[in-house]
């Protein structure tokens, strides 16, 4: 993984990240969205960090016909109205635009890339490695990849690299992604392939190893003897925004689960790695996202529930009908939430029920992992009043990103009495976090040539493998989406999916003690 941190008693991290090598960072779809909110605040905090050496230079390669001059200007603009906004008059902005130019060209047209060609040799005596971020449209991933192929730019001579990272998401089915990593496997090899999800970018799920595999106390226990079943849980407040059109032709099953879900759950369920090298860590959460019991058409009824968001109230905002949302079918049947009963097939966790749920719209932003343990033999408890809740692990992703532990403690006096407390763990706490879009470790990481994080084409088409049948058995005509009001904690129906079970969804909207 990318960068280490040195603990020096206990409090404040000295990041002690090597910097990055040099190298020519090409962005295509560089006027788009994704380059000014994320991808230049996450090099602009890389190289507040300085882990961007002298010789790097960013390219950005978008069919706006303008001047470096003009680009650059431009840029400085759009991240300078960015919420939480860069200062662009200090030093690392300067630095940074200093180092930025611009290829005007259409990603469709060969003469693109003759453009590109003549920028990387003019950076020779710099470096003659390069990085190609496909921040486009998915329908011009394997195009560009192919044109960058076809003029010779994914050709590595010794000492350089040439890495393509390809943002999501990554095919629409199974039978896409697949033809997708055929034409990328086409015209390079999958060790130059870096397929993005950012939700690995993210501290804490990256802290989930750390968690398991550091400490002595937990792996033991992480089992189906011990563990009762986890809730995985991505709540968005965020509505479908300006992202009608792609939204309402994908639905959160597609947009979330395949990727971002199945990587959490793949990291709490996977086997320890024999080491941190990036097969054997990507083999071993595959190999979970593989096992994950694919679902026959009857049992989605009861194991899925899709849900659309309807009029209400987010953090006291009015939020309109899904269906009123630009861009989205008035009649339209998309989920803006999913909930889902898996099982992995595994001898670790065989009958354990992996409970995962993602909405927009919902009452609360929050993304977490919780474990729940089985009860403690109740033999000398039993004269409680009411039943002591089983202990409960959650792994907090965003925000507050931590860990906190529930557990039993008798209540002071001579009766006994007991109470649940919770130990908290919260980074914020231990450790300066430096400002971070979540893009920065993949980016750097794959600066350095380390794909850890990023997914392997047996991992993404493993996870379409098993989200297909799902969407088979919720499209034909059986399940009905459910609404439920913007602001809420999602539809009823998802309730009484866990209610069957005996169990409950952590309500979204809890105080962290
Ligand atoms: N935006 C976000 O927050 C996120 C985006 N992503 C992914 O990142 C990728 C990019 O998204 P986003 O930035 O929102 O997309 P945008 O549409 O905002 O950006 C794409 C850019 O490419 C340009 N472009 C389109 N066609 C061509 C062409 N034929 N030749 C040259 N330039 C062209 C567009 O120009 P024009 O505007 O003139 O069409 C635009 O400037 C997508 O795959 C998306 O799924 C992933 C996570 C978050
Ligand atoms: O990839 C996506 O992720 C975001 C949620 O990411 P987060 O980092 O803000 O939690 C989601 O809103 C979007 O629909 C999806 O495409």
């Amino acid at each position: 993984m990318g960068s280490e941190t040195v603990v020096l008693g206990q409090k404040v991290l000295a990041p002690d990240t090597a910097p990055a090598p040099a190298s020519t960072f090409f962005i295509f779809g560089a006027s788009g969205d994704l380059t000014k909110r994320l991808l230049l605040p996450s090099l602009y905090n890389l190289a507040n960090e300085g882990v961007l050496v002298d010789d790097f230079a960013i390219v950005g390669v978008d069919r706006v016909e303008q001047s470096e001059e003009d680009y650059r200007a431009y840029l400085t603009d759009e991240v300078a109205n960015l919420p939480g906004h860069l200062d662009t008059e200090g030093e690392t902005w300067k630095w940074l635009i200093s180092r930025i130019g611009y290829v005007a060209g259409d990603f469709e047209d060969p003469a693109t890339y003759g453009r590109i060609r003549e920028r990387l040799e003019r950076r020779r005596q710099q470096t003659g490695n390069a990085v190609f971020y496909l921040a486009v449209a998915p329908r011009f991933f394997a195009t560009i990849s192919e044109q960058l192929g076809a003029a010779g730019l994914l050709k590595e001579e010794p000492e350089t690299f040439r890495h393509v990272v390809v943002e999501k998401p990554f095919g629409t089915d199974l039978p896409s992604a697949r033809a997708l990593n055929r034409r990328l496997l086409a015209v390079a090899d999958e060790r130059q392939i870096y397929r993005i999800d950012h939700f690995l970018g993210k501290e804490t799920v990256q802290n989930m190893m750390a968690l398991r595999f550091g400490n002595g106390i937990f792996e033991p226990i992480w089992s189906k003897e011990y563990i009762d079943h986890v809730q995985i849980t991505a709540a968005e407040t965020v509505t479908v925004e300006q992202r009608g059109r792609f939204y309402d032709a994908t639905g959160a099953l597609r947009d979330m689960v395949p990727n971002h879900m199945f990587q959490l759950l793949a990291m709490t369920a996977m086997e320890p790695p024999n080491s941190f090298d990036a097969d054997a860590v990507r083999t071993e959460k595959t190999k979970v996202i593989e096992a994950i019991r694919h679902m026959r058409p009857n049992d989605a009824i009861g194991a899925a529930v899709r849900g659309q968001y309807r009029a209400g109230f987010v953090n006291g905002q009015a939020v309109r009908d899904y269906r009123a949302e630009r861009d989205v079918d008035p009649e339209s049947r998309t989920e803006t939430y999913v909930a889902l009963k898996c099982f992995v097939d595994s001898w670790r966790w065989n009958g354990v029920p992996f409970y995962v749920r993602t909405g927009k719209a919902l009452a609360v932003r929050r993304t977490e992992i919780a474990i729940q343990f089985k009860r403690a033999p109740g033999v000398l408890f039993r004269h409680l009043p009411t039943a002591l809740k089983p202990n409960l692990m959650v792994i907090h992703v965003q925000p507050d990103e931590g860990v906190s532990l529930r557990f039993a403690a008798k209540v002071p006096g001579r009766k006994v009495k007991l109470s649940e407390v919770e130990m908290d763990f919260k980074y914020a706490d231990y450790f300066k976090a430096a400002p971070s879009t979540g893009y920065e470790t993949l980016i750097y990481d794959c600066l350095c040539g380390d794909p850890t994080l990023f997914q392997r084409a047996d991992t993404i088409e493993a996870g379409w493998e098993a989200v297909e049948p799902i969407i088979e058995a919720v499209s034909g005509g059986e399940d009905e989406v459910q609404f439920y009001s913007a602001g809420s904690n999602g539809p009823a129906m998802a309730d009484v999916m866990l209610a069957q079970d005996g169990f409950q969804w952590l309500p979204l909207e809890r105080e962290r003690r």
